[in-house]
């Protein structure tokens, strides 16, 4: 069912200002079967900021990124970005969010038979058929460059290490020049050094690129480093979004209760 026809007409982004409602995420219901995953379920997400969503496992952390770019979509409640709501669009519709919305998937979903170069340049084929074969190049090595993997277009996803693979994942998701980035678990299984260089690119993309996140993770030290809010998921709604100084004198129950299982994570030498 369409809501109106304003919110459903062709998407064309609008350069929001810094700090502005981005996306709102309103009255979000879904349900797996039985599973119900969102219950009236409320998120905003402001221009230019670096939105964490934390929460314990199977709350639903990652079917929310999912929702944003089509994977998945909500039963009832809006997703609204500039005025739109995705939560009513089509297959078809979609296509040219993801020009603006970019994932950076949890396992990189880099295409094996592809070069490093050929996975960058996928999506500019995609969303840019008629870019000429230099300003390809051209734009996947900046890209490339960008991550710190200047020179790599040659090389076979085989033969990358993780952390690689997920630098390479993230020149593809930038291609395009997105404003939002949508992480999903960007650390997991990386070490500590380079855990701590994917927190520090995920800066970057912020203050080099002006870009909005939203992190899903698991690494309590990646989303206080790198978060301007938290949100927490828990009960199948967000119980409180705040900034990490807030979230960690909070006195919502759902959070001290997650925030407490993880102190040691969080504060190994002892907390302050
Ligand atoms: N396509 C699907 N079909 C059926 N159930 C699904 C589907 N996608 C997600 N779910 C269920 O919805 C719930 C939320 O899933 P989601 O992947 O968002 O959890 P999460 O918070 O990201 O968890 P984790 O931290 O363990 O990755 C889970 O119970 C999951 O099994």
């Amino acid at each position: 069912m369409r809501s109106s026809s304003q919110t459903t007409s062709e998407f064309a982004f609008q350069p929001p200002r810094p700090g502005e409602q981005l996306i709102y995420f309103e009255h979000l219901t879904k349900a797996f079967g039985a599973k119900r995953v969102y219950d009236d379920m409320d998120l905003d997400v402001r221009a230019g900021e670096t939105l964490v969503v934390m929460g314990g496992s199977g709350t639903g952390k990652s079917v929310l990124l999912k929702c944003l770019i089509g994977l998945l979509s909500p039963d009832t409640g809006r997703i609204l970005f500039q005025g739109h709501d995705l939560a009513r669009f089509t297959e078809e519709q979609f296509m040219p969010v993801r020009r603006h919305v970019a994932m950076v998937f949890q396992g990189a979903a880099l295409f094996d038979s592809l070069n490093v170069g050929e996975n960058v340049a996928y999506p500019l084929r995609e969303h840019f058929p008629d870019m000429p074969a230099d300003e390809v190049r051209a734009r996947v090595a900046e890209k490339l460059a960008l991550v710190d993997l200047p020179n790599t277009e040659r090389l076979m996803p085989s033969g990358l290490s993780g952390g690689m693979r997920k630098r390479v994942g993230l020149a593809r998701a930038i291609a395009t020049e997105p404003e939002v980035i949508l992480w999903d678990e960007p650390t997991t299984g990386l070490d500590p050094v380079t855990t701590q260089s994917i927190n520090v690119l995920i800066n970057s993309m912020k203050t080099r690129l002006g870009c909005t996140s939203i992190v899903v993770t698991h690494d309590m030290v990646s989303a206080f480093t790198v978060g301007d809010r938290i949100a927490m998921l828990a009960n199948r709604r967000i119980v409180q979004v705040g900034t990490p100084r807030e979230m960690l004198h909070s006195t919502v129950p759902e959070v001290r209760a997650f925030l407490d299982a993880r102190r040691v994570e969080l504060f190994p030498g002892g907390a302050p």
